[in-house]
């Protein structure tokens, strides 16, 4: 297996909401190995995105300890977690989060204009099939291809770590497939470690494991020996 790009032990994570004690992680042990492609399933509530969040250092845990490679994340200050996002992480969320008044590439350029060692925006956006609507503005696209822009503008920075919360929960099934062809192809080209999270159990059979939640803690890791390429899904 590769060295681990992430590495968690006993993290808990507990929601104080004024008296209400939420336990979000109930203790959670997890190695990523790198290159992988990680499906996250289970139930609404099941500490999914919770689990997502402290890997990008969006997020403190309340006890237990994460590395990104042989980086303490949870040894570090709010400072040095920020570097690391810039530095190390791509997100994309379900909202694409572009902004309505920039083209694609310009979209992309708020990214790779204070990036360490960012590809040509215009490079980015040809890695995700849409070389041909670069000067175009989110308004003139379909979710699909804001979604592509919006993963464009994740990679062009080189991260790590690809982390994606529900990144196909606002499209159909055809431009839900682009999306994941997209994420898949920059998984195999790169080595880009990529977690999904996704409600939709159809989309696990492209990951090489699929991590279940439930109640705050993993109940089943699954290896899948044969993967599905995105093309051959449905749902
Ligand atoms: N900021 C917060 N304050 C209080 N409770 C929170 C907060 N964020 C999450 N929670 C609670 O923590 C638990 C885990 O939430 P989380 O969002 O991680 O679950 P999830 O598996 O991603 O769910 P979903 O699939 O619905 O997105 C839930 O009970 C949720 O209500």
């Amino acid at each position: 297996m590769a060295d681990p790009v992430f590495t968690m032990k006993g993290v808990t994570k507990v929601y104080d909401t004024g008296g209400a004690k939420v336990h979000a992680l109930a203790g959670v042990d997890l190695e990523l190995p790198g290159g992988e492609l990680a499906v996250l399933l289970g139930p609404s509530g099941s500490g999914k995105s919770t689990l997502l969040n402290i890997l990008g250092g969006l997020d403190h845990v309340t006890d237990g300890r994460v590395w990104f490679r042989d980086l303490e994340l949870t040894a570090m200050r709010d400072r040095e977690l920020t570097r690391y996002r810039r530095d190390h992480v791509g997100f994309i969320f379900q909202f694409y989060n572009l902004v309505p008044s920039l083209t694609a590439r310009e979209n992309v350029q708020l990214v790779t204009d204070v990036a360490r060692d960012p590809m040509p925006a215009a490079e980015a956006l040809e890695l995700v099939g849409l070389g041909h609507r670069m000067d175009h503005f989110p308004a003139e696209m379909s979710g699909g291809e804001q979604q592509r822009v919006a993963i464009a503008r994740a990679i062009a920075k080189r991260p790590g770590v690809l982390l994606c919360d529900e990144p196909t929960g606002a499209l159909d099934s055809k431009t839900g497939i682009q999306v994941l062809e997209a994420l898949h192809q920059i998984n195999r080209d790169f080595g880009t470690a990529t977690v999904v999270i996704t409600h939709n159990a159809d989309i696990q059979k492209i990951a090489h494991r699929v991590i279940y939640f439930q109640d705050g803690r993993i109940s089943r890791i699954q290896e899948n020996t044969t993967r599905l390429a995105p093309a051959d899904i449905s749902w």
